[in-house]
């Protein structure tokens, strides 16, 4: 293990903007403080000793114009990507209810621009992975929920089909070395960016699915998205182990709120007991830090602050997101809130990099090593001549590494041929034969014999830059080919996806199956929501003339048509739809200039193949051997191929990036294709 070094929680304050009823207070971007101005109360009388002015320093203050991608860049990168160096990291957000964790944390449902760290964290995770080639990567996800003190589990399918109480429970298991480990809570591997997000999509609707109005579990449960990252680089016996967790922690107002006395222990039972549990551990820790004789932390009060306990004075990267509502009557709680920030930012951290050694890869050298030193001896022996001569294969294999030796003109060409003797000899006799004979002579000859059928010499570095154009440019051909299937699969998709919210597709005939209500988005779904989400989704949405919907009965396709006219998001969800349409607009435009590429290169290559007929010809001719000279006209030509190859590569990635903007999309729109289902259904139900 590396050592560990100390790093204090970085607190950043967000504040979510509101329209109206300002408190009033004061931003120093540059010293990151935030000074509230509490109103002089009246009534208290001349004697009035009422505190006017709360300060707070944070290390980054996100105000109330502070776009998601800028959070993003301030609050995660750093320690997302710190997490793929092998140290654990954590992003937490506290606040009180609707202050913006959600938002801030996951992100706005609606548009893509709204979503927030844990989506782009994904993308910044599969994108680096692409840079760090030389390690290999494993990545595990898991998303659990904690609601009064209990753990569930947000990616397990039985969600959809159970209720929270009948779901197993997540349970917490300490080992000798004090560590957690938690059972019932799956992890899944995910190979790239779409399968990352479609876990956190799953995990969202089935969190969305199990809060009701009732018990509000969303604003009193705890959310804690977990990646798990592995990493081994290639050749080495060390792994590095680290884990990321983005945690949107319950409302806080009802803990400050309960004030220090007996009290909070009976409210907080009730509403909210390991939110004051996390208060303990963090005032256990800033009186440690502050030289107290504080031993013991106590995290094993509650589930939350045990799962969190190498984020709050363990080993981890930790930044703490404080939300904040900017509203006047919201100060109290605001204060309160910055407060505990404060508290927070007083809290050490030890990190140290995760790595180490694993015994299977150590063992699988070894036996190597063993494999190669017993080759190595037998060789040294003479012990493997009785072996008798090479086969025609070997000899050309020696051949072939001669020759690319050989025409290999980069000042780092090195030549290996391995084996034993019987491969040195074999070499040293195709050295002789490429010194003595000339190549190029006798392939001309062949040349003549064979009439107009021409064959290059298989070691030229000209042969192998084609060879490699042609590998590479086939490898593209394939990913392109998975792209354009991808988008043509998806366009069927938008195509099917506006008719969701067409009238006339929807049968209303009572039923709640998603096949007869019109609603499948992409026609391969079921989009079934159970019967117990009605209710509780129809108190959530705006109220606006959806009263006057139970009233249609019979004619369910004019109470569609009202109900979609007044649904809220109905904007925002035109909105992702001609974005989405955009871009696949511009995904076509991409293909269409990377094939052009492709085509170009193909072109290139004919005449590269051309040339080097004339060359070879020419040589014939004269009697010469040119094959070893330098072409100005076929360098040209190559110079064209790389350039087109760029085009192509650089087209290629952009065509991914859009993939991946697609792909988002759609699953936005297939989340609000589901909450839109079950708001309608539960106001027709009704
Ligand atoms: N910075 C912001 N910009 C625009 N809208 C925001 C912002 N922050 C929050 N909102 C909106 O405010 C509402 C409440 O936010 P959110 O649900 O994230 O609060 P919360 O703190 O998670 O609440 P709870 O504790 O109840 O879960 C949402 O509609 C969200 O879209």
């Amino acid at each position: 293990m590396a050592d560990a070094f100390e790093s204090r929680i970085d607190i950043f304050l967000r504040m979510r903007p509101i329209e109206k009823n300002l408190a009033s207070y004061e931003v120093d971007h540059d010293d990151g403080r935030v000074n509230w101005v509490v109103p002089r109360q009246a009534a208290i009388g001349i004697v009035n000793h009422q505190r006017e002015r709360y300060s707070f320093t944070f290390n980054g203050i996100l105000d109330t114009d502070c776009k998601q991608d800028l959070v993003f860049e301030t609050v995660a990168r750093k320690v997302v990507l710190g997490a793929l160096d092998g140290f654990n990291g954590t992003i937490f957000a506290y606040g009180q209810t609707g202050s913006g964790k959600t938002y801030t944390i996951t992100g706005g449902t609606e548009r893509y621009v709204d979503r927030g760290i844990i989506p782009r964290a994904i993308s910044l995770i599969y994108s680096e992975l692409a840079n760090r080639s030389d390690n290999c990567f494993s990545i595990h996800f898991s998303y659990m929920e904690i609601y009064n003190e209990t753990g569930y589990d947000l990616l397990n399918p039985d969600h959809e089909t159970k209720s929270l109480e009948d779901l197993p429970k997540v349970v917490l298991l300490e080992d000798d070395d004090t560590r957690i480990h938690l059972r019932n809570l799956s992890a899944h591997l995910a190979m790239n960016e779409e399968e990352a997000l479609n876990l956190l999509f799953m995990g969202d609707t089935n969190r969305m699915i199990s809060s009701t109005p009732m018990n509000m579990a969303s604003s009193r449960s705890h959310c804690i998205f977990t990646a798990c990252i592995e990493a081994r680089k290639t050749g080495e016996d060390v792994v590095r182990k680290s884990k990321l967790h983005l945690v949107d922690l319950a409302g806080s107002e009802r803990v400050s709120k309960t004030g220090v006395d007996g009290q909070i222990l009976r409210e907080a039972k009730y509403i909210n007991l390991s939110l004051h549990f996390l208060e303990q551990v963090i005032i256990a820790l800033q009186e440690k830090s502050q030289g107290k004789s504080r031993t013991h932390i106590p995290y094993r009060n509650s589930m939350m602050t045990s799962v969190l306990r190498d984020s709050i004075g363990g080993n981890c990267r930790t930044v703490m997101i404080a939300n904040v509502s900017i509203a006047q009557e919201q100060l109290e709680e605001t204060i309160s809130t910055c407060r505990f920030a404060q508290r927070v930012a007083m809290v050490s951290n030890q990190v140290m990099l995760n790595e180490e050694v694993d015994p299977n890869i150590v063992i699988k050298r070894l036996k190597q090593e063993v494999k190669d030193l017993k080759a190595e001896v037998m060789f040294l022996r003479g012990e493997d001549v009785d072996r008798g001569p090479l086969t025609d294969r070997e000899i050309a294999m020696v051949k072939n590494q001669v020759n690319a030796y050989v025409y290999d003109l980069s000042p780092e060409a090195s030549f290996n041929c391995g084996g034993n003797m019987l491969h040195i000899r074999a070499a040293f006799q195709a050295f002789k034969e490429l010194a003595t004979a000339g190549v190029a002579a006798k392939r001309c000859s062949n040349l003549q014999s064979s009439g107009a059928h021409m064959e290059m010499s298989g070691g030229s570095p000209l042969h192998e830059t084609i060879q490699n154009l042609n590998c590479q440019l086939q490898q593209r051909e394939n990913e392109i080919n998975i792209l354009v299937s991808f988008i043509r699969k998806r366009e069927a998709g938008i195509t099917r996806a506006n008719a969701w919210t067409q009238v006339d597709s929807i049968q209303l005939s009572g039923r709640t199956d998603s096949r007869d209500s019109g609603f499948t988005l992409d026609g391969t779904e079921d989009g079934m929501i159970p019967s117990n989400t009605s209710s509780r989704v129809a108190s959530s949405m705006d109220s606006r003339d959806n009263s006057s919907l139970s009233s249609f009965g019979s004619d369910r396709r004019q109470a569609f048509d009202l109900f979609w006219r007044n649904y809220p998001s109905m904007d925002a969800i035109e909105e992702n739809k001609a974005l989405l349409r955009k871009k696949y607009g511009e995904a076509k435009l991409l293909g269409e200039g990377a094939n052009k590429a492709r085509e170009m290169i193909n072109g290139l290559k004919v005449k590269i193949e051309k040339r080097r007929v004339e060359r070879a010809m020419e040589d014939l001719v004269h009697g010469k051997t040119s094959i070893l000279h330098v072409d100005v006209e076929e360098d040209n030509l190559i110079l064209q191929i790389e350039n087109e190859k760029k085009t192509y590569k650089d087209g290629f990635s952009k065509l991914r990036d859009l993939k991946r903007e697609i792909e988002h999309l759609h699953l936005i729109l297939e989340q609000s294709r589901s909450k839109v289902q079950a708001s309608f259904l539960s106001i027709t139900l009704f």
